[in-house]
């Protein structure tokens, strides 16, 4: 077992970093890539995983992300080397930060303005019939004078959030100029599988986090207490439970959502829990229950196919690997994948970030907007820029 913060040390890109409250794990090399498309991912990682254990590897597993769309890219493979380490702590790396030296130009995909806009035809389509949720999202395009120093920026998304789930991926396509890579830290787990122990953390209804104590008791309330943000949120709880039903043969959803804080924000939150009916069949694996329950109306809507033809409509911007998930299974099932939300592509001097806002009946499209500059917080502050919200 390794220091935590030496793990975050050890980090360079094109490696695989992913830490939790479960632990901290680096992942180097490349045994293989595993390449499948969509529907049939859970089951080539598991052949995969049981060659790779035949062929004498230890504990294999698979690290990596899917992007949003059924037909996005994947980056999934076996690594050569693994280390892990227990949870990260707050304060036990102090970092340098280079970020203050760069100089950036900001490009809002759509305007700010056009965003609202988008979320007011959204309500029209809602208003009209067929679409119940559908959640839009923003992209921020930023440009540094001076490469970013992905380390760095991956290490002060950690300290900022040691509860989160930090991640980095190697997510180069062809065509890029240098490595690509996918980091964040996502409040949201999708799925976590332990033996028979599944966990799903839905979260959906949000407000901005305050900077003073009574008005964040304020805004727990006031959550609490909307309609609007319980509606949003029983959309996705009623998926979830639904969809891990088909893999659990027990399933608990609590009878009230809570609220849980991130440094930027406040989300309904409902811990959903299940025993797996069969932990040995491959069909059951971590990975298998994260596609079934992709994309889940906190990234995309309901129904999920209309949602999904609404978000291809009105958002401007492909979303890459946002709202997509990221995570690691091993030859036993077990794993854990995370909404892949709070979070940037960086590719040498650029930035490429979204934030996304559910929207239902009742949503009002400038706290969307507002909703939206605050999700971003989290990536802008490990940048230096949170002036910019
Ligand atoms: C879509 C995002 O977040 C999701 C949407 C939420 C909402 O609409 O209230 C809350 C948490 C996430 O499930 C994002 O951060 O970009």
């Amino acid at each position: 077992m390794h220091h935590p913060a030496d793990l975050l040390a050890a980090y360079l890109p094109g490696s695989f970093y992913y830490s939790s409250p479960r632990g901290s794990l680096l992942a180097d090399g490349i045994l293989t890539t595993v390449q499948a498309a969509h529907g049939h991912r859970a089951a080539a990682v598991a052949e995969t995983l049981d060659s790779v254990a035949t062929a004498g590897i230890e504990r294999p597993l698979v690290v990596g992300a899917i992007g949003f769309r059924p037909d996005a890219q994947t980056s999934l493979v076996v690594p050569a080397v693994v280390r892990r380490a227990g949870k990260p702590d707050a304060a036990a790396d102090a970092t340098r930060s280079v970020f203050g030296l760069a100089r950036w130009s900001v490009t809002p995909r759509p305007e700010p303005a056009a965003y609202a806009a988008q979320v007011r035809k959204a309500l029209a389509r809602i208003d009209a019939g067929g679409l119940d949720k559908v959640v839009l999202a923003r992209c921020l395009e930023l440009s540094a004078d001076d490469k970013i120093a992905v380390p760095d920026l991956l290490a002060r998304l950690v300290r900022a959030d040691p509860a989160a789930h930090a991640f980095a991926v190697d997510v180069t396509a062809p065509g890029d100029p240098a490595i690509r890579t996918l980091l964040g830290a996502s409040p949201e787990l999708l799925v976590s599988r332990r033996g028979r122990q599944v966990v799903a953390n839905p979260l959906a209804g949000s407000l901005p986090r305050a900077a003073d104590d009574a008005e964040n008791q304020r805004r727990i309330a006031a959550l609490l207490g909307s309609d609007k943000d319980r509606r949003e949120h029983a959309h996705v709880v009623h998926q979830v439970a639904e969809v891990l039903g088909q893999f659990c043969a027990d399933v608990q959803v609590p009878a009230e959502p809570a609220v849980v804080g991130t440094p930027t924000m406040w989300h309904l939150s409902s811990r959903v829990v299940g025993e797996i009916a069969d932990p040995h069949d491959p069909g059951s694996s971590a990975l298998a229950m994260a596609e079934a329950l992709h994309p889940t109306p906190a990234v995309c809507g309901v129904p999920t196919v209309t949602a999904r033809d609404a978000i291809a409509e009105l958002e401007p911007e492909d979303r890459g690997y946002y709202s997509g998930l990221v995570g690691w299974t091993n030859v036993d099932g077990d794993g854990e994948w995370v909404v892949t939300i709070r979070s940037a592509e960086v590719c040498e001097r650029e930035v490429r970030m979204f934030a996304g806002a559910g929207i239902v009946a009742g949503s009002d499209p400038e706290a969307e907007l507002a909703e939206t500059s605050a999700k971003f917080r989290t990536l802008l502050r490990a940048l230096g820029l949170e002036e910019l919200t």
